[in-house]
């Protein structure tokens, strides 16, 4: 009898937990350059959520250049820090929060993410290869093209809510797409 009580007792604390402390922010995800931060500025203004950048923060914080993550083997531990900070997160609300591209590499990232609002931004091609900032990104120059056709089954399945970035999006109606969900 105990036993029984026990296990239905962690259940409910498990789920309490689980749900209590996510559900509670705004994510935004998709490739680089589709438009999260020019969203997600623009956003935060109108639900008045308060904008964060994963990339700037970890990049920020560790002194980390997002140029050396594709060249060398801080990739793995900016993917580290990338998963550590999203759990972090969990404790905070009211964030509007862009997240880097390559998030939705990890399942569980993945999991995290959709416990709360996420939204996945998408972007034409051609416009998106325009539109990315390559200084930062060098090695995108030759694979951009491979790299997106292997993730965009990725981010079709990341989230429940597509957000069609085109330049009718200006920065004073980006939260018109709210109307097309
Ligand atoms: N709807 C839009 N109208 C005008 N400019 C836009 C729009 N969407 C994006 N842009 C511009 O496209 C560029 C890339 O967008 P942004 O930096 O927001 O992408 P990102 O997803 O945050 O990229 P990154 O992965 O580099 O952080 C920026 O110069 C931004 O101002
Ligand atoms: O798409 C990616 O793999 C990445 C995107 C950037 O925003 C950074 O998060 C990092 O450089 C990796
Ligand atoms: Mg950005």
């Amino acid at each position: 009898m105990y036993i029984y009580w026990f296990f239905v007792f962690s259940y409910y604390i498990f789920y309490f937990n689980f749900f209590y402390f996510h559900m509670r922010n705004v994510f935004l995800i998709g490739f680089m350059g589709v438009g999260k931060t020019f969203f997600g500025l623009n956003l935060s203004k109108y639900i008045k959520y308060i904008y964060l950048d994963i990339d700037y923060i970890i990049t920020y914080l560790y002194n980390i250049k997002i140029l050396n993550i594709f060249s060398d083997r801080k990739f793995f531990l900016f993917r580290k820090l990338e998963k550590n900070f999203l759990n972090f997160l969990k404790f905070k609300k009211n964030l509007l929060i862009s997240c880097g591209g390559g998030i939705i590499l990890d399942k569980i990232n993945v999991l995290r993410i959709n416990l709360n609002f996420c939204f996945c931004i998408m972007l034409n091609e051609i416009f998106l290869f325009k539109n990315i900032n390559k200084k930062n990104r060098p090695l995108l120059k030759k694979n951009f093209f491979n790299i997106v056709n292997k993730r965009k089954n990725i981010y079709k399945k990341s989230s429940k809510f597509y957000v069609k970035n085109s330049f009718k999006y200006k920065k004073k109606n980006v939260y018109k797409f709210l109307n097309t969900l």
